[in-house]
């Protein structure tokens, strides 16, 4: 585990706390994200809103705090007929607010007495090429025959050039949802290299995560196994982070717990509410019943099962960060008060 990975987990006290769903709390909030750059429209026309929801999730307890960039593309900018260097400020500005927010969230619980919260730390989003195409594939991993691993290098190298020269603490290639893009989307002189490779390549020196979707609790969405995008994540030591994200609550312990046989590397997970989203129609479906566990509660099962980074993805807001920071640091923060209590 990269180094200010290991200390936030040690510091969070065994299991740090990602925050939850981005857009879904943007929405909530008033903005319009119906768009084809989704929660990124919010870069052109709304970042303070993009800047308070950072704020909510830290003011809930997330030690982790994810950008504004999972569908901001430089390709979908140009679209909106942007110029590229407007493209590139954009995405900057993503990791920009973000950081904005935690430092003045930081300084100003520095002025409390007994400060119960970590200096959290900023990943910058990268979605999938299926999350720029926006018809659905993000969540079948179904590029179609005619998407080639050259035409999905292109889209991802400048992104990622841009966004880590921007200053984040990690990386966070977030719902990957086929092998292909995990491994074999990057070639180059004919030659497969593997995302990992491409952060190689790049000399990114920004450690990342890479985390993949599944709907099925056993497979990435494409049916491909994760043991071996697993063998191929293990091999890098750009990658600190691998785990699970925005797939349903109810498979996240068996998926944990075969990680842990395919991976030496700290696990994060931050599933969605169960709900599901169906791509093509553009709405959520009501979540299957997952028996009367809450989303904190399970979460305690997620950390003992072997989870380092937890936390929610779309649907799940504040109030599910609240219930998962206290269910995981609970303990401490108990302590935390008896010790002020005592002092007084
Ligand atoms: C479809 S997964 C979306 C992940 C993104 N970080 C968000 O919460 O909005
Ligand atoms: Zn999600």
């Amino acid at each position: 585990m990269a180094g200010v990975v290991e200390e936030l987990v040690k510091k969070a006290g065994g299991c740090a706390v990602i925050d939850g769903g981005f857009a879904t709390q943007l929405e909530a909030l008033g903005a319009d994200i119906n768009d084809s750059l989704w929660s990124a429209a919010c870069l052109i026309t709304k970042p303070h809103l993009i800047k308070e929801v950072h704020m909510q999730y830290l003011e809930a307890g997330a030690d982790v705090i994810i950008s504004s960039s999972y569908q901001a593309t430089i390709p979908g900018f140009l679209a909106r007929g942007l110029r590229q260097e407007e493209a590139e400020g954009l995405l900057r500005t993503s990791v920009h607010l973000a950081l904005e927010a935690r430092d003045e969230f930081w300084k100003s619980t520095l002025t409390k007495p007994k400060p119960i919260y970590n200096r959290a730390l900023v990943a910058a989003s990268i979605g999938s090429y299926g999350a720029f195409l926006a018809d659905g594939s993000e969540y079948s991993g179904s590029y179609g025959d005619n998407i080639m691993a050259e035409k999905l290098k292109d889209f991802h190298r400048r992104r990622l050039q841009v966004l880590a020269s921007a200053g984040p603490d990690l990386i966070a290639f977030e719902a990957i949802p086929n092998k292909m893009e995990a491994q074999a989307s990057f070639r180059s002189n004919g030659r497969v290299q593997a995302l990992v490779e491409l952060l190689e390549e790049e000399d990114i020196q920004v450690p990342s995560w890479i985390c993949f979707s599944s709907v099925d609790g056993k497979h990435l969405c494409s049916g491909e196994s994760f043991g071996d995008c697993l063998q191929i994540l293990n091999a890098s030591e750009k990658v600190a982070i691998v785990g699970v994200n925005c797939t349903p609550p109810q498979f996240i312990e068996g998926i944990i717990r075969e990680f842990k046989k395919q991976t030496g590397k700290a696990i994060a997970v931050y599933p969605n509410s169960g709900e599901v989203w169906d791509g093509r129609a553009k709405r959520w479906l009501p979540a299957e019943c997952f028996g009367r566990k809450s989303f904190d509660v399970m979460a305690r099962r997620w950390q003992e099962a072997g989870a380092s980074l937890i936390g929610g993805c779309c649907r799940t807001t504040p109030s599910t960060i609240r219930a998962v920071s206290k269910a995981l640091k609970g303990r401490d923060r108990a302590l935390i008060s008896l010790e002020s209590s005592e002092s007084v």
